[in-house]
């Protein structure tokens, strides 16, 4: 039997985001960290995530990684297809979102689809065509810092325009309001000129009768939220193999560390709390850089503390210190040295019997997993929303988190920690 929806996420925090809320809504899923060499069992499952690090990588990299990820998820004759991005659209100033979402088109000989990074449950909503976090617009939330991926547009209509070939229209929110007709009668109007349609979604309703109108497209484009909506199509046509919740993790014993590089507000709010009760160390970017800041001194400052309880390794810092940071060292180098020291660290971490990973942002998730070479991830239960725990299997078992940077309330970490108990 086939699998019901093959997706490719752009980010491992994103992968992760999405395979939580399908199981979360019934579906067997498989997460795979990028494309498998080998032969993967998937006689059990209704979806399939392969995992990317693409999300930065240049326009012509992306659309060739998604490629081999859609090429192989042909193989396995998927019903549907996701494209899943940030739910804060995040992209470079030469975006990849538009030009992947075209070769993904162009390979599967489809002519539309919807660009749906709507996320209710964790604030993220899009009116008019302007994606907001919370209260605020994308540009005004916090988001214009970020160090990678600044996003200075609240308007995804010009966002889009601004990367993808073809034209972008919306189905505003009166339409979305009408319910699932009225939606798929705009997506047939506009695809007579436009090549994706922008979906207004404010609520998490929405999002099922969103995924309701496009049951018939064989290519969607989104954040996780619009999953659910698919999924209830799949289950409502009785096409699950087998119901399930969350897989059932084992119980792991060893250290638990936590690994943060996300420099989102929330995050930086989830590090001062976690100091409050646990001890740190701080990854300084240009110490590194330098020289001045080795390898070894953080594990020598492991081996003394880690009987203290959980520890924490972070270069989370201000805006206006990574600026500082950027400015020294250019802004690839900046993220470079971060992601490279995390990995690093996380190998020797790995051979000094750490056994369990909370880890905060998307590339610093790439990096940690990177280190850890796990080939798939189990998913469990939700830590918060789109953040689920998950075991690393084969090899010696791991417990590991990965946090989009701003999931999450301030006590994240130790909610984490709790359930990796
Ligand atoms: N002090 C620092 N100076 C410069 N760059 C930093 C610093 N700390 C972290 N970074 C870099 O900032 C980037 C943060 O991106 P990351 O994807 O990990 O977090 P995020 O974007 O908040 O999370 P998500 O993508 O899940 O929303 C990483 O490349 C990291 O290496
Ligand atoms: O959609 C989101 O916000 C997250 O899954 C993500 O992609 C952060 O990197």
């Amino acid at each position: 039997m086939s699998i019901l929806l093959g997706c490719i996420a752009d980010d491992f925090t994103g992968a992760t985001d999405l395979a939580s809320f399908l199981v979360k809504s019934g579906m067997r899923t498989v997460q795979l960290i990028g494309v498998p060499s080998g032969a993967v069992d998937l006689s059990e499952a209704d979806a399939v995530v392969i995992a990317l690090k693409s999300r930065t990588l240049p326009s012509d990299v992306a659309v060739a990684q998604s490629l081999e990820a859609l090429e192989w998820l042909k193989k396995q004759h998927c019903e549907q297809y996701y494209f899943k991005y940030c739910s804060t659209f995040d992209s470079t100033e030469n975006g990849n979102i538009g030009p992947v979402t075209d070769a993904l088109l162009d390979n599967l000989n489809e002519e539309f689809t919807i660009i749906c990074p709507s996320l209710p449950v964790n604030g993220r909503t899009v009116y008019k065509g302007h994606l907001f976090v919370n209260d605020s617009l994308l540009n005004e939330s916090g988001m214009q810092n970020h160090p990678l991926t600044p996003m200075n547009d609240a308007n995804l209509l010009r966002v889009m325009s601004s990367q993808a070939k073809g034209k972008t229209g919306l189905v505003p929110f009166e339409i979305v309001s009408q319910g699932a007709e009225s939606i798929k009668t705009a997506f047939h109007d506009l695809s007579k000129e436009h090549r994706y349609a922008v979906v207004d979604t404010v609520s998490n309703d929405d999002l099922y009768t969103i995924g309701k109108a496009s049951a018939h497209l064989k290519l969607l484009t989104g954040g996780s939220g619009l999953s659910v909506g698919l999924a209830k199509n799949f289950e409502d046509k009785g096409l699950f193999k087998i119901r399930s919740n969350s897989a059932e993790l084992s119980k792991i014993e060893g250290d638990a560390v936590v690994l943060s590089g996300s420099c989102s507000v929330m995050t930086q709010k989830q590090v001062a709390r976690f100091q409050e009760t646990f001890q740190s160390k701080k990854i300084a970017p240009l110490d590194i850089a330098s020289g001045r800041s080795t390898l070894n001194d953080f594990l020598i400052w492991f081996d003394e503390h880690r009987h203290s309880g959980a520890l924490m390794f972070y270069a989370t810092d201000t805006p206006e210190n990574i600026k500082q940071v950027q400015a020294e060292l250019g802004v690839a180098q900046a993220s470079e040295v971060v992601e490279n020291f995390m990995a690093d660290l996380v190998a020797e971490l790995d051979k000094r019997g750490v056994t369990k990973f909370i880890v905060a942002g998307g590339e610093t998730s790439g990096a940690v997993v990177k280190a850890l070479k796990p080939t798939m991830l189990k998913i469990g239960a939700s830590i918060a929303p789109g953040v689920p725990l998950t075991e690393i299997t084969g090899g010696s078992p791991k417990l590991i988190a990965l946090k989009s940077g701003n999931f999450g309330d301030q006590d994240f970490f130790k909610k984490a920690l709790e359930m990796m108990l």
